[in-house]
C-alpha cells in the first residue's frame, strides 16, 4: 500500500518526533507551561488552516463519498481538536480572541503557506497528501504517550494526550489512509513521487513545529533535517 511507503520513507523523521524534548516532556508531564502555552497558541493558527486545507479538499473530490469525508474531518477539527486549544487556553488565563489574534512564528507560516499552496495547486489526492502526516503522527505520539504509565492520568497534559489517542482521532487518521491509499495506489509513479514529496516535506515541518514549540521561536535556524 502507498501509505507502507510513505512510513518507511519518513521514519527516520518520525522516529526522531518521540525523543523531542517537547514530545517527552509532555509524556513525563515536566513539559514548563510557558512552553506549552506557545505551542497551544501556534497551534490553534494553525489548526485554522488546516481547516481551509479540508475545505479545499471537499471543492475538489470527485466523489460525494470523498467530499463528505473532507467535510466530517473540517467539522471535527474545528468543534473537537480546536475545542481541546480552547479548554487549555481557559485553563492557563487566554481568552478567545487571543487565541484568535496570535501573531504567527515563521515555522507556522513556512507550513501552513506549503500546504495551502499545494492543495489549492494540486487535486484531492494531494490535499490528502498534505493533511496525512498532520494526523497520522499525532495519532503515533497520543498511542505511544499513552501507553506510558501514569501519561494520560497527569491533571495537565493528561487531556492533550487522551484527544490524540483517543478511538475518534484513530478513526480519523485511519480513514486519511485508506483515502491516500484509494487516490493513490493507481497513479503513476511521477505522481506518486510528488505525493511522498509533499508528506517528506509535512513531516519535517511537524519535526521543525516542536522545535519551534520547545525553543518559542518566532524566527527559524539553520536546521540539518
Ligand atoms: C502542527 C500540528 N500538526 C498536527 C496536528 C494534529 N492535527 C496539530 N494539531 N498541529
Amino acid at each position: 500500500m502507498f501509505t507502507d511507503r510513505l512510513y518507511e520513507k519518513a521514519k527516520p523523521i518520525w522516529d526522531q518526533y518521540l525523543e523531542h524534548p517537547f514530545v517527552r516532556g509532555i509524556g513525563d508531564g515536566s513539559l514548563e507551561l510557558e512552553k506549552f502555552k506557545f505551542f497551544m497558541e501556534q497551534d490553534y493558527l494553525y489548526l485554522i488552516d488546516y481547516c481551509r486545507v479540508f475545505a479545499l479538499g471537499s471543492v475538489k473530490a470527485n466523489q460525494l463519498e470523498t467530499m463528505t469525508m473532507f467535510a466530517d474531518m473540517l467539522h471535527s477539527t474545528l468543534n473537537e481538536e480546536m475545542d481541546l486549544h480552547r479548554k487549555y487556553a481557559e485553563r492557563i488565563g487566554i481568552s478567545k480572541e487571543e487565541l484568535e489574534n496570535t501573531k504567527p512564528s515563521a515555522t507556522l507560516l513556512a507550513y501552513t503557506s506549503y500546504m495551502l499552496n499545494k492543495a489549492q495547486q494540486g487535486s484531492e489526492a494531494e490535499v490528502v497528501a498534505c493533511v496525512l502526516a498532520c494526523a497520522w503522527s499525532y495519532n503515533e505520539i497520543g498511542l505511544a504517550l499513552n501507553k506510558k504509565e501514569g501519561a494520560s492520568e497527569h491533571e495537565f497534559y493528561g487531556d492533550w494526550i487522551k484527544m490524540y489517542a483517543s478511538d475518534e482521532f484513530t478513526n480519523l487518521a485511519e480513514d486519511m489512509k485508506q483515502l491516500m491509499n484509494q487516490l493513490a495506489d493507481d497513479k503513476p509513479e511521477r505522481e506518486k513521487a510528488h505525493l511522498e514529496e509533499i508528506f517528506l516535506h509535512t513531516s519535517k515541518l511537524e519535526y521543525l513545529f516542536w522545535e519551534m514549540a520547545d525553543k518559542k521561536k518566532m524566527w527559524v535556524e539553520d536546521s540539518n533535517l
